[in-house]
């Protein structure tokens, strides 16, 4: 993993959607990382995305994009760029050969041979239009024509939704591959945490517009640990060190730092997925 620089900095980003506010004070993807933006629908994923990509004007802040301010008309950081959000840039009409050839001449570096075999790996129909292609089959053209122009930094939107489960892991598995590069970046948002989990060095959670948590995904899973408490037991917690809970009958489960576990609780490993329920639903984001 290559820390030496930020392949995205955000300063002071604002973006008012009808009663929806985004607004990031800062937020940064470091070059050579996997980077996953997780939430709930409607927090802020996409547009966040969008933003990054110039599809999208902020109403104040910086966006710095691998060194660009203005991607939209930076040619050298958009032949470095590989993204897929909303099936933007894809004319519905053509089929994957004829996007294969759009995309030709759009990209300096494009890999045609790659492209080609990628559609095979898909088992995609190179001859149906996009526009009648299912919702799975769509996301994987989208894929295709993102990963096939040797970006350095790939944006992607939900690249995962909609995917059976073999076509998941074997995304996944391409991603991964695509990262052991270190000089690729990864920028993916998805609401599939266990992908996330596989896939990504940092997570960073919005909820509402705001960013709640960004941190190392490593450093987060040892940062909490789950403790079933019995319901006995739990006036002796300290209400301050439970960050999140679930409340049983016989039992309570908490969120609490690993260092905060008293010595009567039994600690549990967490997955991101339980991190994000216990923190959103009434948690303590501290
Ligand atoms: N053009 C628009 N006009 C008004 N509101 C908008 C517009 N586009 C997005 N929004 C609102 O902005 C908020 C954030 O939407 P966004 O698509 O970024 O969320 P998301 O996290 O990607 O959600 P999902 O997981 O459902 O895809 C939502 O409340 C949405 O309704």
């Amino acid at each position: 993993m290559n820390k030496m620089g930020q392949a995205i900095i955000c300063k002071g980003l604002k973006k008012q959607l009808g009663n929806f506010t985004l607004d990031y004070p800062v937020f940064t993807v470091a070059e050579g990382t996997v980077h996953g933006l997780i939430g709930a629908n409607g927090s802020g994923k996409t547009t966040t995305l969008k933003l990054l990509l110039g599809l999208l004007r902020q109403d104040a802040g910086d966006v710095s994009v691998l060194g660009s301010t203005n991607i939209g008309v930076d040619d050298q950081a958009r032949n470095s760029i590989g993204f897929m959000v909303d099936g933007a840039g894809i004319p519905s009409m053509l089929n994957p050969i004829e996007l294969g050839r759009l995309f030709q001449s759009l990209y300096t570096y494009w890999d045609a041979s790659y492209y080609q075999q990628l559609l095979m790996q898909f088992h995609l129909d190179a001859k149906k239009p996009y526009r009648k292609c299912s919702r799975g089959m769509k996301v994987k053209i989208q894929l295709a024509l993102a990963l096939s122009h040797n970006a350095k930094l790939l944006i992607l939107d939900e690249p995962t939704s909609g995917l059976d489960p073999v076509s998941r892991d074997e995304i996944i598995t391409l991603l991964s591959r695509y990262s052991e590069d270190e000089n690729h970046t990864i920028l993916i948002s998805s609401h599939i945490t266990s992908d996330l989990e596989k896939l990504c060095d940092y997570v960073t959670f919005l909820e509402d517009g705001k960013i709640r948590l960004s941190s190392e995904k490593d450093e987060l899973l040892e940062r909490y640990r789950l403790i079933q408490i019995p319901s006995t037991r739990i006036a002796d917690v300290e209400p301050n060190t439970i960050k999140g809970r679930r409340d049983g009958q016989f039992q309570s489960e908490f969120l609490m730092r690993t260092e905060e576990v008293p010595p009567f609780g039994e600690a549990q490993r967490v997955t991101l997925e339980q991190i994000i329920i216990m923190l959103s639903v009434g948690g303590d984001w501290s």
